[in-house]
């Protein structure tokens, strides 16, 4: 009985090391095994430790669909419709254009490069505003990020503390000695106050504040994030109350360093506000981690906020959104007021300036380009470590990596999948157009047709896209090679990750990309479309220009079903027919350093530079 279900060690033909196959130009589908290879009944290919057993249980079992058919449907379109009634919404109270205040004060230009010295960094008091920090308030790739760079800050001797919202609907399980820390916050807002209590707790060894508003909005008891049609006053009610509670508790950060839309005003109020009030010396950083939600609304926001010069902050050169005359982009404000602006890596950097995917925040970009970067996401090497993590059931370094497999098994049992000799290629994240939907459709068709399985594991807040996938799910349900799982489950996802061969990560945009870099670390070999951070973290088998021992999974350019398919077959192919170079790929992956000691440097070198002298 072999030991394990991954690909086997002995190629079956020998090729040239990583030499690419004729059929195996990029993003031209070649055609790969359709059914498992030949050799694999000579034992070639590891079978399952399950062995006969299994065997049987794939073979007994006629697969109840052999050719599943594969649906049409427009993400894009659908989740177009769902925003656009919001915008409109949003905007309808406000119908009169604002007359544009020009007084520009673009930042000198900087170099990154030069910014990005190794010199000495004093201790410093950093405080994060953020709507998300893992695993407390997780929905995606902005909480990971909170918790892994906070850490890293942390464990180099500076002082760090984060701030977030008090949702009700938060894993208070994962809050060590939450208590009352500031009975008396009373936060502006329209032509009053709002009484808030502030909590502090630690996230595994983070420090954090809490802000709980007592309001009939009941901003934070929705038992959920996002998705309510009154977020932007929600999240601008948090950034007004997280500058409150740092001034009247006497907390002088050196660095305000926050997050994407939900805090983009919180430089505003920094500049606007609190500098006269005494927190002259504080500086703030804003990292964009997604520039397709800006925050977009009418003007009550500014109002309720209490920015009441509606004509200076609507200007075009502040707060005033490019596309609607009559609105305001809090994400702009971010732009125009901060100290340093950054995206999660240099090439989406790059897009987002110059390639169209800023999503009408170009100007912007262009104007404050001297105070704007990126820098590359880290992922937190102790949260995502296959040799300790303790929700997969066994344990495994690229020392013993078989014992990856053991994952494997787990993880079909678990989805109550066939147990064969097949490669197991994943998707996890969010149900968003972003991550190029009608591909990962695709791609689950095209693996249970070619020799593969395919898991999917995700979630949305929209309704029509999570209803697609659920109708989806109920037709494939019965493929064993196949499982949709429609939900956020943290704990199933280090499975997949575990478990996985292969992970598949097709974006129409990806500002970093973080499962590409989970992947990795688990072993798994990532497949991605080259944009943004995916460009800058996966190196293609057979087309990188880089060394062999630098190339670490699968590329493909065209936007398209050829363009994944490329992808698919060439990994498929070598998965079956040149297992060495598939275990080469997984253990370059697994060697590479992705965690938070490179991009933590780089954050303390802009922190250094923007800081009061
Ligand atoms: N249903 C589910 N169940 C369990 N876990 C789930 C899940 N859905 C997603 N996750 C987890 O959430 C994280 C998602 O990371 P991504 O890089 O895809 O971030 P996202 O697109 O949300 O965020 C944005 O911010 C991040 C951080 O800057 C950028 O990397 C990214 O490009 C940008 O779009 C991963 O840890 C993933 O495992």
């Amino acid at each position: 009985m072999a030991k394990n279900t991954g690909p086997a060690k002995t190629p079956v033909k020998k090729k040239t090391e990583f030499s690419t196959p004729a059929s195996a130009a990029q993003d031209s589908p070649s055609k790969p095994a359709q059914t498992p290879h030949t050799n694999v009944g000579k034992g070639i290919i590891a079978k399952p430790t399950s062995g006969e057993a299994s065997k049987e249980k794939v073979s007994s079992k006629p697969h109840p669909k052999k050719k599943p058919k594969e649906p049409l449907v427009n993400f894009e379109e659908m989740a177009r419709t769902a925003e656009k009634t919001f915008a409109q919404e949003q905007l309808s109270a406000h119908e009169e254009a604002a007359p544009i205040n020009a007084d520009p004060t673009p930042a000198e230009g900087v170099n990154l490069h030069n910014i990005f010295l190794h010199e000495e960094i004093p201790s410093l008091y950093t405080v994060h505003i953020t709507s998300e920090l893992s695993p407390v308030a997780k929905v995606g790739g902005l909480a990971d990020v909170v918790f892994g760079l906070t850490w890293e800050l942390q464990i180099r001797g500076h002082n760090v503390e984060i701030i977030l919202p008090k949702y009700n609907n938060m894993r208070y399980d994962h809050i060590y000695g939450l208590e009352r820390c500031f009975e008396d916050l009373w936060v502006p807002w329209h032509n009053g106050a709002i009484h808030c209590t502030v909590y502090f707790g630690f996230v595994y060894g983070r420090k954090c504040y809490f802000i709980e508003p007592h309001s009939n909005d009941c901003f934070f008891e929705r038992n959920k994030f996002y998705g309510d049609h009154d977020d932007v006053f929600r999240f601008a009610f948090f950034s007004r109350a997280a500058m409150e509670f740092l001034l009247k508790s006497g907390k002088r950060p050196d660095i305000i360093h926050c997050h994407d839309w939900q805090t983009g005003l919180v430089p505003v109020f920094q500049w606007e506000i609190y500098h006269r009030l005494g927190m002259h010396d504080s500086r703030v950083c804003y990292t964009i981690h997604n520039f397709k939600h800006q925050g977009v609304c009418g003007p009550q926001v500014l109002d309720a906020a209490g920015l009441h010069r509606h004509e200076y902050y609507y200007s075009k050169e502040r707060l005033g959104d490019y596309n609607y005359p009559e609105a305001i982009n809090l994400m702009k404000g971010g732009i125009v007021y901060s100290n340093f602006i950054t995206t999660v890596s240099p090439t989406h950097a790059g897009e987002a300036k110059d390639k169209g995917q800023g999503f009408g925040l170009e100007p912007a970009l262009h104007i404050h380009g001297g105070k704007y970067g990126g820098v590359l996401n880290g992922i937190d090497y102790e949260v995502w470590n296959p040799k300790t993590d303790c929700h997969i059931p066994v344990q495994y370094s690229s020392e013993n990596i078989d014992q990856k497999y053991e994952n494997k098994r787990a993880l079909r049992e678990r989805l109550l999948m066939a147990d064969n000799e097949k490669p197991i290629i994943a998707f996890v994240g969010r149900l968003d157009p972003q991550k190029g939907l009608d591909l990962i459709r695709h791609a689950l068709f095209y693996c249970v047709n070619h020799g593969a399985q395919f898991i999917m594991l995700g979630s949305s807040p929209d309704p029509s896209i999570d209803s697609y996938f659920w109708r989806l799910k109920g037709e494939i349900n019965e493929n064993p090679d196949s499982h949709i799982e429609i939900g956020f489950n943290e704990e199933l996802a280090h499975l997949i990750y575990a478990g996985s061969d292969m992970m598949v990560v097709p974006s129409r945009f990806e500002p970093c990309g973080l499962t590409q870099l989970i992947a990795m670390r688990y072993g798994a070999v990532p497949l991605v479309r080259s944009v943004g951070g995916l460009a800058d973290t996966v190196f293609d088998k057979d087309h990188a220009d880089k060394p062999l021992d630098q190339r670490n999974g699968y590329v493909f350019h065209n936007d398209d079903y050829g363009g994944i398919e490329s992808a698919l077959s060439r990994a498929i192919s070598c998965y079956y027919m040149y297992p060495d170079h598939f275990r080469n790929l997984m253990l370059n992956g697994m060697a590479s350093d992705y965690s938070w000691n490179v991009p933590g440097q780089h954050y303390l070198n802009i922190y250094n530079y923007i800081r009061a002298k």
